[in-house]
């Protein structure tokens, strides 16, 4: 069994509520040494699942006017008694409460404790502990649906179902090493070799989907990048609808990096916008233009900006070389007057979007376009719900179809069947890796330690 552990739930600052969390067995005792209800009951009478009006005393001192729900265990988010504390929302207060708990006998939760528990106690697998992770984490509609899926167990049944249909196989290998005269020479049966290309092919899904996962929860980091004065502030104050950064006629205006997030139907773009990229004496433009040429490797995407009313220069052709042409798109700005330049040289890019910053035009076909660079290659197979956000699932379910290609292996060389009862073993402990049933306390610290305080 485990102690009492109590946090504050709720964000610090001021606010309508602020919650005290306690999870434990000692909740329930703690909680009636230092409230009062205002119905008069002894704090054992008061109902499961309820919400009781009262005070908290430190002593004779009176604490605050607080709410109280009770939960007991088994049937709560912990598995264990929970208690919760409903203070009026402010720093001290709430504060004042969680101190006095912790005089009563709660020790302060670690960063994800409470959600730790309840997987350790078997209400959550780890997939669905890290969802909840995610969910308090997520920015957008989309990277919070694909949480909500992960939480309600969309990845924890399709895990438990690789797993039974590897057991399956382990199962007959079992019998054929426990009885021999079955003959360990002999094929696998059909409906298992399904079994396993059914692993395959799954986890080949799942792993693949881990790019468009990582994008939808993390953002697609975009760099503006082009010349002095082309119009990259320009471009990303009208992506942003604000005037975030500032825009003037002198080049070299932008000397540090911004960066922003924008929404675009559901992906998160993490724009930024860099120093113009030229040859200078001045040293603080000089290390803007050193952070651009570094935004330029390390971005997923480029929005390479060019001033359509002017000849191409050779600034414009430095950049264009240090350019990687698989993650580039071509901006051509200032369409709003007449136009000069000519791009035939600039051929890494394959398409020009023609915009004008100032005046707005052309600034939804560019978000098109960076849409389809986005989710293109990627599994736009809609029957495909389930996708992966996670480098360890990722990893481990790698791990798993290397143990499934090394039996078909064995299967095509004709090797007896009892070889492949190690890869069938790693097969399954790195879908136990997933699930976290297989797990070690580093693993776990490693997973809660993302977490807030009171989840
Ligand atoms: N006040 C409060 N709000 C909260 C939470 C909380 O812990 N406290 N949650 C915390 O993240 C989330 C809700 N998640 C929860 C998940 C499971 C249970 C729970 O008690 N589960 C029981 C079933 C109870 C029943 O069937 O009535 C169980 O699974 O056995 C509670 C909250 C969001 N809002
Ligand atoms: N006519 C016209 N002018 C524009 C357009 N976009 C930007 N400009 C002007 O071009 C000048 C430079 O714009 P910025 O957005 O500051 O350019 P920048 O690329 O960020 O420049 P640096 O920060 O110096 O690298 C300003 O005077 C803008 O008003 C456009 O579409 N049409
Ligand atoms: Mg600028």
């Amino acid at each position: 069994m485990f102690d009492t552990i109590a946090a504050i739930s709720t964000p610090r600052g001021e606010g309508g509520i602020g919650i005290v969390r306690m999870s434990g067995d000692e909740a329930l005792a703690i909680l009636g040494k230092i409230f009062k209800p205002v119905s008069g009951k002894n704090i054992e009478d008061l109902r499961n699942f309820s919400i009781n009006y009262g005070h908290i005393y430190d002593g004779d001192t009176l604490i605050d006017e607080v709410m109280v729900s009770i939960m007991k265990g088994p049937k709560t988010y912990t598995k264990e008694d929970i208690v919760e504390i409903n203070c009026h929302g402010g720093y001290l207060i709430t504060e004042k409460t969680l101190e006095l708990v912790l005089k009563s006998g709660a020790r302060i939760a670690e960063q994800g404790e409470f959600t730790r528990r309840a997987f350790l106690n078997g209400r959550l697998d780890l997939t669905q502990a890290e969802a909840v992770m995610d969910l308090i984490h997520g920015k957008t509609d989309t990277s919070i649906s694909l949480s909500l899926n992960q939480l309600r167990g969309d990845l924890k049944k399709q895990i438990l179902h690789l797993k039974k249909l590897i057991l399956d196989v382990a199962a007959h290998i079992n019998v054929v090493l426990d009885y021999p005269e079955e003959g360990i020479d002999d094929p696998l049966p059909e409906n298992l070799v399904d079994n396993l290309k059914e692993v395959l092919d799954t986890s080949n899904v799942l792993i693949s989907s881990y790019d468009k996962g990582k994008m939808i929860k993390e953002g697609v980091k975009t760099a503006i990048v082009g010349k002095p004065n082309v119009g990259k502030s320009s471009l990303l104050n009208s992506i942003l609808r604000e005037e975030r950064a500032i825009v003037t006629h002198i080049a070299g205006t932008t000397r540090d990096m911004i960066e922003e997030v924008v929404n675009l139907k559901g992906i998160p773009l993490v724009l930024v916008d860099t120093a113009g990229i030229r040859k200078t004496e001045d040293l603080v433009e000089n290390i803007g233009v050193e952070k651009s040429k570094e935004m330029i490797d390390k971005a997923d995407l480029i929005l390479f900006v060019v001033d359509g009313s002017r000849e191409l220069s050779d600034e414009d052709i430095k950049i264009h070389d240090q350019i990687n042409a698989d993650k580039v798109i071509g901006i051509m700005n200032k369409i709003d007057i007449e136009k000069k330049l000519d791009t035939s040289k600039l051929t890494k890019v394959g398409k020009w979007i023609e915009i004008s910053a100032k005046e707005n035009l052309g600034i939804d076909d560019m978000e098109d376009e960076i849409y389809r660079f986005v989710v293109s290659g990627q599994v736009e197979d809609s029957s495909q719900k389930l996708i992966i956000t996670n480098v360890r699932h990722k990893s481990a379910l790698e791990k798993t179809n290397d143990a499934v290609r090394n039996i078909f292996e064995t299967i095509d060389m004709g090797l007896p069947m009892d070889l492949i009862a190690v890869d069938l073993k790693e097969a399954t402990d790195a879908l136990g890796e997933v699930t976290g049933e297989i797990s070690t306390e580093d693993l776990l610290d490693h997973v809660f330690s993302n977490f807030c305080v009171g989840k």
